[in-house]
């Protein structure tokens, strides 16, 4: 069989740098302590028949968090052939207490001194020989990041597993050690022989983990008891310091002749900076200005300018290739504008039927002298003191622009323009790929195709209504995704992360958050997925679950077409509800982290905020893009599934369903026969409590589902009359509860991905959309219910449960929280 390595050290030493670069892997690396939170297995490069595991990070074999078990019961139960146990050089003391543990677990251990380059720079001194000869086992020097030394770092740790036994050097106090051989002799002398030891110390120390596996009788405890008891009396203190205490004795006899430091007592350059970044008045702002340039070059710059050419070129029309064209094309724009709404203004008016008809290019008897002397005939026909108003609407949010007093003169020149030769699309807007050089986009190139082979029509409509323009609006935000997980792998790598949370831990530790969860949150202002992703810098898990479920209250940026719909149809474009939406989103994560702290599943002893801040270290050019496009792969690989799956759905229900008794392929007016109108109106008495409950909003709100962006595509689908059917289907106050109910719920399938790959567990994904859903529910109802006691529309059952509800949420924000009155620490090392 095979040989396993596991790789063990403490968090942020190097093991998973080390894992990829000897199993070729593309594991996450970052600067900070709890990157790692599962085992993972790799091939050795050119060894077929040996496994490499890389675990996550622990401090010592007594684990306190989710991750540090996995480490600890993978090293202690699956008993890999060797370990390799990786050293942080640069802090020997510290790790050095790990590799006494894992000596004594009767494994081949073998001591790879990481970060040797750090070491030799700063002029420290180890010697190995004796360091080995010390503890037991061999010992070598490697720099994972360098990649020297590690082949024979790896050799050493096959040949350990394949030759040797290690043996610990260290024996405790006289009385200890008496004790222990009781226990041994006791307790675990069934156990194979070189297993003993560490079983006994373990039970010595009484850890309560290791005596619920020996499940002891208790006449035995009782009689191991007395000898602990014995040792403790003797020595002054609990079993487990006592240990604790002895190994740290051990060490400094260790660390005397085996480590020269030559740098002595000066501030590094890290502990200067950490001077500024952490400092307590600096410390915030500075993290403000560094998040707004990430926010602000990955959402407004760099990202936006490659998300756009991505939707309105590759997934749009298409683009001019190095923008040969752009600007004529512009030109042409901002001349012909509005051209065609303003013809049709003044048609409307002063003009007739046979005009429109002769000017409209779809129609069958269309040709251009027609339509240049229907044009003519309108122009005389227009008194010279005409004044209209035309409007135009946007194609994006469909809001409408209204331009009044409109002269005779303009109407000339919108003539002038169309009756131009160079205006070749003639009426309309002016096509953009008639200048320059043009590239066409994928849905044109595929529509062509299509067309070419005689595609059947519902072929054609589920590739380009449904694929391409589903799955295309996913891929069209990869850009603006990588250039942020750029910039984030920046920030991680080289080690501000870990000082940020640091910094914010101060302020949020007054909600009942860690100050690790306030990172997720700012990144989910741009997209919800990285800010999901983002919550991967929280260690601890209950914190990183609240989070997860949290931070998509955020208005991300798919959410601001939908609010800028909103706004405009139905409350007159006003700028307060987009930022009441930025309001609601914060308020919504204070008040979730202050009521769900105090829940049973949240609660929990108060965890103190423990976490080293590791040296600042500029990353490698290789190791940024390989995390930036880990991430932007995930992204990618997702659109393709869930995404694809999801429109594939929603297009068949949108354009299938029976008109009279008759199950066809509907056109767009016959959708409300459809599917997924039925679909609505089974569900749409849910949201009546909430002041919307007819179908077209329930569905929008279920399309939402797929992408937040989907919920304007299908409204404008839904009320083919544009925004100001919207406006007459809503009122204020429910058209606000709409707003709020959609922003706060469920997040789009990629997130609630998102969310389900990081939580890592289905039944809590599960529990945390379905939170989020009935805090949405329960806000809007609020919203809607208490809004008709000022409009006089009050529904008294309504009303009831929106005052039960808020009764509620009052009771758990003041509701004190159940802190355990015991603290428990425990000795982490430092
Ligand atoms: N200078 C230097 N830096 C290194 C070396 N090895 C790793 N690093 C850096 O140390 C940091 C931590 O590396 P990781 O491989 O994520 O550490 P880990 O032990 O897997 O950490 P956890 O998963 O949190 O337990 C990263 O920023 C690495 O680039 C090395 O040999 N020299
Ligand atoms: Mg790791």
């Amino acid at each position: 069989m095979g040989i396993k390595i596991a790789l063990a050290g403490n968090p942020n030493c190097g093991k998973t740098t080390l894992f990829n670069a000897l199993t070729g892997s593309n594991q996450f690396v970052g600067n900070w302590p709890g990157v790692t939170v599962e085992k993972k297995e790799g091939k050795l490069k050119k060894h077929n028949d040996v496994v490499i595991m890389d675990l996550p990070g622990i401090y010592s074999l007594s684990p306190y968090t989710l991750e540090e078990v996995v480490a600890r019961n993978y090293l202690i139960e699956q008993r890999p052939d060797a370990i390799l146990n990786i050293v942080d050089g640069t802090n020997l003391e510290r790790n050095l207490y790990l590799t006494t543990q894992l000596t004594e677990l009767g494994i081949p251990v073998v001591v790879a001194i990481n970060m040797m380059d750090v070491v030799k720079k700063s002029g420290d001194k180890i010697d190995t020989s004796a360091l080995a000869k010390e503890l037991g086992c061999k010992v070598v020097e490697i720099s994972a990041l360098k990649g020297t030394g590690i082949m024979e770092a790896a050799e050493a740790a096959i040949d350990a597993a394949e030759n040797t036994k290690t043996v610990p050097m260290h024996t405790f106090n006289g009385v200890v050690e008496h004790a222990i051989a009781h226990i041994e002799e006791a307790v675990v002398h069934e156990m194979p022989e070189e297993q003993q030891r560490w079983y006994a110390i373990k039970v010595f120390e009484r850890d309560d983990k290791v005596m619920e596996k020996l499940n002891l009788s208790d006449e035995i405890k009782k009689h191991v008891e007395t000898d602990i008891e014995n040792a403790e009396k003797e020595l002054d203190d609990d079993s487990e310091s006592i240990i604790t205490n002895e190994r740290y004795i051990y060490i400094a006899t260790i660390i005397k002749t085996c480590y020269k430091k030559k740098s002595k007592g000066n501030l590094s350059t890290s502990d200067k900076i950490d001077k500024v970044v952490t400092n307590r008045w600096l410390g915030l702002p500075i993290f403000a200005v560094i998040m707004f340039l990430v926010y602000f070059i990955s959402m407004q710059t760099v990202g936006s300018m490659a998300t756009d050419w991505a939707n309105d070129g590759l997934f749009g029309d298409g683009w001019h290739l190095f923008g040969i064209g752009t600007s004529q094309a512009e030109e042409a724009e901002e001349t012909y504008g509005d051209s065609d709404a303003i013809i049709e203004a003044f048609n409307e008016e002063y003009g007739n039927d046979d005009i429109a008809a002769a000017i409209d290019l779809e129609d069958e008897n269309y040709s251009e002298d027609a339509a240049k002397a229907a044009l003519s005939k309108l122009v005389t026909l227009t008194p010279a003191d005409a004044s209209v108003t035309y409007s135009v609407e946007d194609e994006e949010t469909l809001e409408v622009t209204e331009t009044p007093d409109t002269t005779k003169a303009q109407l000339q020149e919108a003539v002038d323009n169309y009756l131009d030769t160079n205006y070749k699309e003639g009426y309309g807007a002016p096509d953009a790929s008639t200048y320059g050089v043009w590239v066409p986009g994928i849905p044109v190139l595929i529509g062509d195709g299509l067309d070419a082979i005689n595609c059947a029509d519902w072929l054609n409509g589920l590739i380009l209504d449904g694929i391409v323009a589903g799955v295309g609006a996913v891929l069209g935000f990869v850009p603006q995704m990588l250039v942020l997980f750029l910039l984030l792998a920046f920030l991680e790598s080289c080690g501000y992360m870990a000082r940020i949370a640091f910094v914010l831990d101060r302020v949020f530790r007054k909600f009942g958050l860690s100050g690790k969860s306030f990172i997720p949150m700012l990144v989910g202002t741009g997209c919800g997925v990285p800010g999901i992703m983002a919550s991967r810098t929280i260690e601890n898990e209950r914190d990183r679950r609240m989070t997860i479920m949290t931070t998509t209250f955020i208005p991300c940026g798919a959410k601001m077409p939908f609010i800028a719909m909103i706004a405009g149809a139905i409350f007159s474009g006003s700028p307060w509800i987009a930022t009441s939406a930025y309001f609601i989103g914060m308020a919504a994560i204070v008040v979730s982290g202050i009521m769900l702290k105090k829940t049973k599943i949240f609660s929990g002893d108060p965890a103190p905020f423990v976490m080293e801040l590791p040296a600042y270290h500029l990353p490698t050019v290789s190791n940024l893009l390989r995390s930036m496009w880990e991430r932007g792969w995930s992204f990618i690989k997702k659109a393709g599934t869930i995404i694809l799956l999801s429109t594939i759905i929603v297009w068949f229900t949108t354009y299938f369903g029976f008109v009279d008794g008759q199950f066809q392929m509907l056109s767009e007016d016959q959708i409300s026969n459809s599917i997924l109108a039925a679909i609505g109106n089974c569900i749409a008495w849910i949201f009546t409590p909430l002041g919307w409950g007819n179908w077209q909003a329930a569905v929008a709100s279920v399309t939402g589902l797929v992408a937040k962006e989907n919920i304007v595509g299908t409204m404008g689908i839904l009320y083919p009359g544009g925004w100001s059917e919207i406006g007459s289907a809503f009122t204020a106050i429910s058209g606000f509860s709409f707003l709020v109910f959609n922003l706060l719920c469920a997040p789009c399938f990629a997130a609630i991905g998102a969310m389900k790959r990081e939580m890592n567990n289905a039944k809590w994904t599960c529990f945390a959309v379905a939170y989020q859903c009935v805090f949405a529910y329960a806000i809007a109802l609020m919203i809607n219910q208490f809004g008709g006691l000022f409009t006089g529309n009050v529904n008294v059952i309504g009303l009831i449960f929106a005052v039960l509800v808020l009764a509620f949420m009052i009771y758990m924000l003041v509701r004190p929280y159940k802190e355990a009155n015991t603290l428990k620490t425990s000795v982490k090392v430092k």
